[in-house]
């Protein structure tokens, strides 16, 4: 037995259990805040002081980059603090500063370093750099040490490629990102190319599993990998290779997770050959000096899109092997004290997801007082959302001297959200960082947007006609753009002016220039209106007729539909210039953009946090403010007639919730501005499932009374199989789920492609895909 360090004292029973478990399996299961991170970080720290473990032969896996640097320099500071008891008798922080960075510095090169801490990706790859030389594929095919690691915009255009040049596909039938999506799908699943084709045998599948085929030719013809061929081909090398495994094998005697919920079924597949050098994880016995140790929360499992399996976790103790009982101590530890949250964020955030079905139940009891009561918000629109939340950011800041810019975290459901509140923050000069993700004006689809505009209001900007020319695709080559381009250039004027010229454009594009010519006589048009027409129809013109939304509408997934939403953000922006300033020309709303999208990054402490709940994951703030609580935006559209999707909607709002410490403010808007017109919006039906008694409100609208109905029973559910255009015309009567009678007022789109305008009597016009949503018809 060795003595108990004296840093474990930070700690109840139950972790110190956790932390103390030395070989074998052992699953920490608990709820949000109870502590599972730091009995992760503890437990390292345990290995290497008490059991002597080399940092070397520890492996753990953190959910996000930032998260793994945080365990880092906690890990660090652990050590550099008892150090400097030991040899000075005393805190490092009471250290003279050059001993302070002596000793971080050795600590550094001793201990953290060593340690394998990061994400599956970063880890993976480090992995791959070492090892990739000796993996073939199927095919034969092989990679060296120096790969690339493809981004997405890579991995978009070599899709496109073969959908289009080499397959001579239809990509509006195979929209390159949808493609994409099933490629990933398949690999998170650790299908090769005919196991896809042998799990997906309609045509479509079979075209997907040709384009998978080709596209791995391309990637390994460019010596690279995708991101989600990281952990995929690590998993087969390990597999191939008996002697790398081995090595591999005996290098980490002991591997941690942190959020193991949100594993997938590849990642599984790595950890579990590392931990038992591919013998079936079942009968695995060599325990003796190795551990695997995950740590999770089923409630908080909200990567399905991702292909998570949060069954993953719960069936840990039977993948490793073990014949006791599930809630059996020696394999399981259960955490039940919350130290994050005040009691009433804790008690809101266990009533709303106890109304999830598919869980275990679990106890999350407080350990802090009861606290201040949970504010709910009811705005008039988003902007005096914005306004609410920055009042009151800057008011808690004023009072409270203790409170830093860095306390407080804007949660969202969908990135288009963050503008309102960004704006209002650079408005009042509060720095502000976008955790995540990008700021508004620095996402793609934005930028692609100004990047027209700005070619309408000055033709001489060829980076700007560049990016837009052949976006969407319109069949304009690259080497005709070049040939155009050299010609301009040795011309010494502007590409539009070459564009413009139809003899010119004929001659030098022979084959792409009509598409050339639609595509000038489109811009010229918009060029004639800028003097006579205000920014906002402009924009809606580019929306409605340069075909970047129909082509993001086609590619049908998530992540395109977020790009619609920022896209459609943009027109409200101008809007609300408009409005603002009196002045509604192009010109002024393009120059206030080139500003707003100029604020710069601060280190996050001295930063207000902004960011989707999705990455809110796993961290924590003092104050915590969770917006647009609304129906069909949280949840969301596609959840609501989808039990399934809905509980992982749920479990997102747990997720937020339970990132408050000290204060928790909710908000949503009686109504929104949606697409230029003005929506009204409904109370999320989340927020009429937390308990009333702990939440105050500016008004007593701004909790539904009574429970909206999520799904209601009363008429017959009827699935519209591959609902097409015919079957719908405008006047057509009907109830949807989530938003009650509705009828039609427009019809998009033609054949099965299309979907619905509908105009809600208490809610507005909503737009719907019938061949996704449920709707019943009202004769
Ligand atoms: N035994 C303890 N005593 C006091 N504070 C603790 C204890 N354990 C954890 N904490 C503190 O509680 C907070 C939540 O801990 P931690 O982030 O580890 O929880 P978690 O279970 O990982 O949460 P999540 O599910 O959100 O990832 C942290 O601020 C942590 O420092
Ligand atoms: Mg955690």
């Amino acid at each position: 037995m060795t003595s108990t360090p004296d840093f474990l004292s930070h700690l109840n029973p139950s972790q110190r259990q956790a932390v103390e478990h030395f070989c074998g399996p052992l699953l920490v299961v608990a709820g949000a805040g109870s502590g599972k991170t730091r009995a992760l970080t503890y437990r390292i720290s345990n290995l290497v002081l008490t059991h002597r473990i080399n940092p070397e032969n520890i492996l753990a896996v953190t959910f996000t980059n930032k998260a793994a640097k945080e365990m880092k320099a906690r890990i660090e500071k652990l050590f550099a603090d008892r150090i400097a008891q030991e040899k000075h008798g005393k805190p490092l922080d009471l250290l003279a500063p050059y001993e302070q960075t002596k000793l971080r510095s050795h600590v550094y090169k001793t201990i953290t370093k060593p340690l394998w801490i990061g994400t599956f990706h970063s880890l993976c790859a480090r992995l791959l750099r070492m090892e990739i030389h000796k993996y073939q594929d199927e095919q034969g095919r092989k990679w060296e040490r120096n790969f690339s690691i493809f981004d997405e915009s890579d991995v978009q255009s070599l899709i496109k490629d073969i959908v289009v040049n080499k397959l001579n596909l239809d990509d509006r039938k195979f929209p390159p990102r949808s493609v994409r999506f099933a490629i990933s799908n398949a690999k998170n699943q650790g299908w090769s190319p005919d196991e896809l084709e042998a799990n997906q045998q309609d045509f479509r599948g079979r075209v997907i599993a040709e384009v998978y085929r080709a596209y791995q030719d391309g990637l390994a013809a460019n010596n690279a990998l995708d991101f989600d061929d990281l952990i995929r081909v690590l998993v087969l090398l390990l597999k191939q290779n008996e002697q790398t495994l081995a090595y591999w094998h005996q290098q980490f005697h002991h591997i941690l997770v942190d959020e193991y919920q949100d594993t997938n079924r590849t990642q599984y597949d790595m950890l579990s050959l590392l931990a038992t050098n591919g013998a079936d994880a079942k009968t695995f016995k060599s325990w003796q000096n190795r551990s695997v140790f995950v740590v999770g929360d089923a409630d908080q499992s909200i990567y399905s899109f991702r292909a998570a399996d949060f069954r993953i976790l719960m069936g840990f103790q039977q993948d490793f092997g073990d014949d006791l009982p599930d809630d059996d101590t020696r394999t399981m530890v259960k955490l039940e004290e919350n130290y994050r949250s005040t009691e009433n964020i804790l008690q809101a955030a266990n009533v709303l997801i106890d109304n999830n079905t598919e869980r275990i139940d679990k106890v999350l009891k407080p350990t802090r007082g009861k606290g201040e009561p949970i504010y709910c918000y009811r705005a008039d629109d988003e902007l005096q959302e914005a306004d609410f939340v920055v009042g009151q950011i800057r008011q808690l800041e004023q009072q409270h001297p203790e409170v830093q810019w860095g306390d407080f975290a804007i949660l969202y459901r969908t990135n288009a959200q963050s503008r309102a509140f960004e704006e209002t923050l650079v408005r009042w000069a509060i720095p502000y960082t976008v955790v995540g993700g990008l700021k508004f004006y620095d996402r793609r689809e934005v930028k692609d947007i100004l990047a027209y505009l700005r070619l309408i209001v000055n033709p001489a900007d060829s980076v700007s006609l560049k990016r837009v020319i052949n976006t969407p695709r319109r069949g304009i080559g690259k080497t005709t753009m070049d040939r155009l381009t050299q010609a301009a250039q040795e011309l010494g004027v502007p590409t539009w002016e070459i564009l413009s010229d139809e003899a010119t454009v004929k001659t030098l594009a022979s084959r792409g220039s009509r598409n050339i010519l639609g595509f000038v006589d489109m811009i010229r048009l918009w060029q004639s209106q800028v003097d006579t027409l205000p920014a906002t129809e402009i924009i809606q013109g580019i929306l409605d007729n340069s075909g970047y939304i129909r082509n993001l509408q086609d590619q049908d997934t998530d992540e395109a539909e977020d790009r619609i939403g920022n896209v459609k953000e943009l027109y409200n922006a101008a809007q609300q210039f408009a409005e603002e300033n009196g002045d509604d020309s192009l010109l002024s709303f393009l120059a206030n953009a080139a500003l707003a999208s100029d604020a710069d990054d601060k280190e996050d402490s001295t930063t207000v946090s902004m960011m989707t709940l999705h990455s809110a994951k796993g961290l924590e703030f003092p104050i915590v403010f969770l917006v647009g609580i609304e129906q069909g935006l949280f949840p969301n559209f596609r959840s609501l007639d989808d039990p399934a999707a809905l509980e992982e909607e749920r479990r997102l709002c747990y997720v937020g919730i339970t990132r408050a410490q000290e204060r928790l403010f909710l908000s949503h808007a009686r109504e929104r501005r949606l697409y230029g017109s003005r929506e009204p919006a409904i109370p999320s039906a989340f927020l009429s499932e937390l308990p009333r008694d702990l939440i105050e409100t500016n008004t007593p609208t701004a909790i539904p009374s009574q429970g909206i109905e999520m799904f209601s029973s009363a008429p017959p559910q009827k699935k519209l199989p591959n609902t097409n255009a015919r079957d719908w015309a405008v006047g057509d009567r009907l109830v949807h789920k989530g938003y009650g009678l509705g009828e039609v007022t427009h019809i998009f789109g033609a054949g099965n492609k299309i979907c619905l305008a509908v105009k809600f009597p208490n809610l507005g016009k909503k737009i719907i895909d019938p061949n996704i949503t449920v709707l019943e018809r009202v004769e």
